[in-house]
């Protein structure tokens, strides 16, 4: 995979901006491999997304930044500059259904998704079989013997054990403390099995069913204290009809639920999301 360093902005829009950036590249002879950017016209915010050829470049990643820096303090500019070659480590965590973490772990394997996973987290031993078959290490962190305090101290210490850069809750069914979720801020990915806003929280399809909907879906969001309300990053819906009772939801929605929770996943790390307010930038 060709390597190429990841130019992400936002900022408040003025006119030049575009034309600012793309001269600074110019001249530092920089090859363009992808362009995007996008103006919030309600809000005034611009966002830009450049990849740029590593090899076009006659500077390191650190120089590239430094002599960056200027313009970004000039725009009052957001910004960060990553390494395409430089593997995030993913730290998955699970509960007692396997379909999403299957998948990711598949998806790994395969080299579709460009990462490390150093670890599985999970508040049931279930999962331990599949990461075994992955040769991922496996930590069953028992929250009924150590009570949700001690239990996220713990999944939390084992974050910081493995030096986890995003942290996938591959249907982790336990509510993350507000502590927990300030520490992993735009840092930890979460699948929910509803096409938010609708049907937040437990038992989504079970609440759709008794609405009586004609569409289910699957939203990927980042984790914040507000539960299900972080920004959404992916969602993928799909019909269903009055003949599918909750359980027909259950097992057509999962299908939602891998696709959004890959995407969503896929596009964090390939540094095409930018979180402003409670909205998403995607630039997949
Ligand atoms: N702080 C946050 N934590 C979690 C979020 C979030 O957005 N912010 N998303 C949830 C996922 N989720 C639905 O997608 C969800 C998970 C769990 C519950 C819930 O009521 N859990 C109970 C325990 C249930 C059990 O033991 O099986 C609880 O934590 O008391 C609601 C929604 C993941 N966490």
């Amino acid at each position: 995979m060709q390597q190429t360093f990841r130019l992400v902005i936002d900022c408040p829009d003025q006119v030049g901006l575009v034309a600012a950036v793309s001269q600074f590249l110019a001249s530092h002879n920089a090859t363009i491999v992808e362009a995007s950017h996008h103006t919030d016209l309600q809000t005034g915010r611009f966002f830009m997304r450049h990849e740029i050829r590593a090899d076009s470049l006659p500077l390191s990643l650190e120089a590239f930044r430094s002599v960056f820096r200027p313009l970004a303090e000039q725009y009052q500019m957001n910004w960060r500059l990553t390494d395409s070659h430089q593997k995030q480590k993913v730290a998955l965590l699970a509960s007692h259904e396997s379909h999403c973490l299957i998948d990711l772990l598949h998806r790994w394997h395969t080299n579709e998704l460009y990462c490390d996973i150093p670890c599985i987290i999970a508040n049931h031993p279930h999962m331990q079989q599949f990461a075994d078959w992955y040769n991922v290490p496996f930590h069953w962190v028992d929250f009924q013997a150590l009570g949700k305090d001690k239990a996220f101290e713990e999944v939390q210490t084992l974050l910081q054990h493995y030096q986890a850069d995003l942290t996938v809750l591959a249907r982790f069914m336990q509510i993350l403390p507000n502590q927990l979720c300030a520490a992993l801020r735009g840092k930890a990915i979460n699948i929910h099995h509803s096409f938010l806003p609708s049907f937040a929280g437990a038992k989504p399809y079970q609440q759709a069913y008794d609405r009586g909907v004609k569409l289910i879906g699957a939203t990927c969001h980042y984790v914040t204290s507000d539960l299900d309300e972080g920004p959404i990053i992916e969602q993928e819906v799909m019909r269903i009809s009055h003949s599918d009772t909750a359980a027909d939801m259950v097992r057509k929605g999962k299908n939602c639920e891998k696709q959004a929770l890959a995407n969503g996943v896929r596009y964090h790390l390939e540094d095409r999301v930018i979180i402003h307010h409670n909205k998403t930038v995607v630039f997949a």
